[in-house]
């Protein structure tokens, strides 16, 4: 087998690993997504094993930072059947595509797809809410013959603001800015978006009803939440204001809103909620999630196979703070590579810790039951594969990312057992961008503290500084950094670790 033109047998872990993390990426880019879900035959559209009629009734409307490549795709398909479509995304994003030779994620010069750039820096502006005015517009015009395709993807929020009255759009984005700032986790933000909106928990969908609505979903959010990926416009949810207001008052918010805030969340939600059709169910709406970060992992796991790796997937769900992360994968690895030395203390505390980490007990009870089968003959490491959104309290001043920054701190577990010298470590962002740098994560081994010791570097004030981009950039040239470029999808970061089946003796 050849990979990337390289014989297998050759590769080193670094190498493979690194092949890994692109399945992963590819197997979510949004082109790939929209057509491993929609097929069309003849005048049907099959989705999620429903079938729908074309009959030049088609709309499309999309917002979020991987939807211009999801419309591209589903021009592709459908072809004349599509009557009209509205996108928002990301300020600049067409010519970033178009720079980097992405040319299959832009719309045709004959497209019937309007497009709108905006929300800049992330947070709603005057343009996305253009983009969300001409959207809403769309939907309110069509009918019960008609079929609303949407496509939702990460960052989603932010492009399609509709703010309820009186809130102003400045208001809206100042409370989001502010929870944002807090430390809000996205589910609390989503909770206190979609009270605040028109489109958002369902009011989109409301828009387009009687309409046949199918939305079609790249998540971004762990466990794959329908109601808070881009704060769920096609799904609908009840504001319980209660729940808004104690988050908040958790991030000491409740003191300082505006007036039209407090006014909104009195009436629970806007109008539409409390003046919804008695007929108007869930019926007329399909959403189906068509990329994630498990499916991500799934096809990175079949590659892994194909190049010689004993793929063993961990969990799609880790979160919390990557000090603990680093620390669970260090035992895990110390588990895998010393399984007769390996204390019963050891298992105890993976057990402990997995939970804090998003890491149900079940899935380390089966991981470390694999690992401990890992050990004789066949393939020649074991590739851990994982993912999810963990953090990092910046208290520095330098330049880096979650992932570059896990994987620093991973190197750090690993140096100074020479049993783990060989384990591999790979942490990338899927959108092929980690915090401000311009790398998507990095790629270390156990020989990391020595290595870098040798180049008169050492990690620890770079830790301290929040500066792992900076070390990596300097350690060996650059030579650790994961530099896909921008992979234009989004579910997330993906983490792997190889574990050599049987370790190579210790060099002194
Ligand atoms: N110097 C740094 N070191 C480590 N992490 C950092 C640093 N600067 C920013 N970050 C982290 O980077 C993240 C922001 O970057 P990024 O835009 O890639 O993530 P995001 O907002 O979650 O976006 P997305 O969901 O699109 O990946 C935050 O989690 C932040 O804590
Ligand atoms: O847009 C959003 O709300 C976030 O990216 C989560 O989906």
């Amino acid at each position: 087998l050849n990979v990337g033109g390289a014989s297998v047998r050759s590769m080193s872990l670094d190498e493979r690993a690194r092949e890994v993390f692109a399945a992963a990426v590819g197997a979510v880019q949004p082109d790939s997504v929209v057509r491993r879900s929609l097929e069309k035959s003849g005048n049907r559209l099959r989705v999620a094993g429903q079938s729908f009629d074309l009959r030049h009734n088609l709309h499309l409307v999309g917002f979020g930072k991987a939807v211009l490549g999801m419309a591209a795709e589903t021009e592709r398909i459908v072809g004349d059947h599509l009557v009209k479509g509205v996108l928002s995304v990301p300020h600049g994003i067409q010519e970033i595509l178009r720079h980097h030779g992405n040319g299959q994620m832009l719309l045709g010069a004959d497209t019937k797809i309007e497009v709108f750039e905006g929300a800049k820096h992330n947070l709603p502006d005057a343009n996305a809410q253009k983009a969300a005015k001409r959207i809403c517009e769309l939907a309110n015009a069509l009918t019960e013959s008609d079929l609303l395709l949407v496509l939702i993807s990460g960052g989603g929020s932010a492009l399609l603001p509709a703010p309820v009255p009186p809130i102003s759009l400045d208001e809206k984005q100042d409370v989001t800015r502010k929870l944002a700032a807090a430390g809000a986790t996205i589910q609390e933000l989503n909770t206190v978006r979609r009270a605040l909106s028109l489109l958002k928990g369902g009011g989109l969908a409301h828009c387009a009803y009687p309409a046949q609505v199918v939305a079609l979903i790249l998540s971004d959010v762990i466990g794959d939440p329908l109601d808070l990926i881009a704060s769920g416009p096609t799904v609908h949810s009840e504001i319980q204001p209660e729940e808004v207001w104690a988050v908040l008052e958790r991030h000491r918010l409740s003191a300082t809103l505006p007036a039209s805030v407090r006014e909104v969340l009195g009436k629970a939600g806007p109008q539409w909620r409390r003046e919804r059709k008695q007929d108007e169910g869930v019926g007329h709406v399909l959403n189906t999630v068509i990329g994630s970060n498990g499916i991500a992992l799934e096809s990175a796991s079949r590659l892994a196979r194909e190049i010689g790796l004993r793929p063993v997937v961990l969990s799609p769900g880790v979160c919390g703070d990557v000090r603990s992360v680093a620390h669970l994968y260090g035992l895990l690895a110390r588990f895998a590579c010393a399984p007769g030395a390996s204390s019963p203390d050891l298992g105890t505390h993976i057990l402990q810790l997995g939970p804090e980490v998003g890491v149900e007990s079940w899935d380390l009870c089966r991981v470390m039951q694999a690992l401990s089968e890992g050990c004789g003959e066949g393939p020649s490491a074991t590739c851990l594969l994982a993912g999810g959104e963990p953090t990092v309290q910046l208290t520095g001043k330098g330049k880096g990312g979650r992932n570059q920054e896990l994987a620093l701190r991973m190197g750090m577990e690993l140096s100074g057992e020479s049993l783990l010298q060989d384990v591999v470590f790979l942490s990338g962002g899927t959108d092929g961008q980690d915090g401000p740098t311009e790398a998507a994560g990095a790629v270390i081994d156990g020989r990391l503290r020595r290595d870098a010791q040798r180049e008169g570097l050492d990690p620890k004030p770079f830790l301290a500084n929040n500066d792992s981009f900076t070390f990596f950039s300097q350690l060996s040239a650059g030579r650790h950094l994961l530099l896909p470029g921008l992979t234009g999808t989004n579910v997330m970061d993906v983490h792997l670790l190889l574990l050599p089946t049987s370790p190579t003796t210790p060099s002194p």
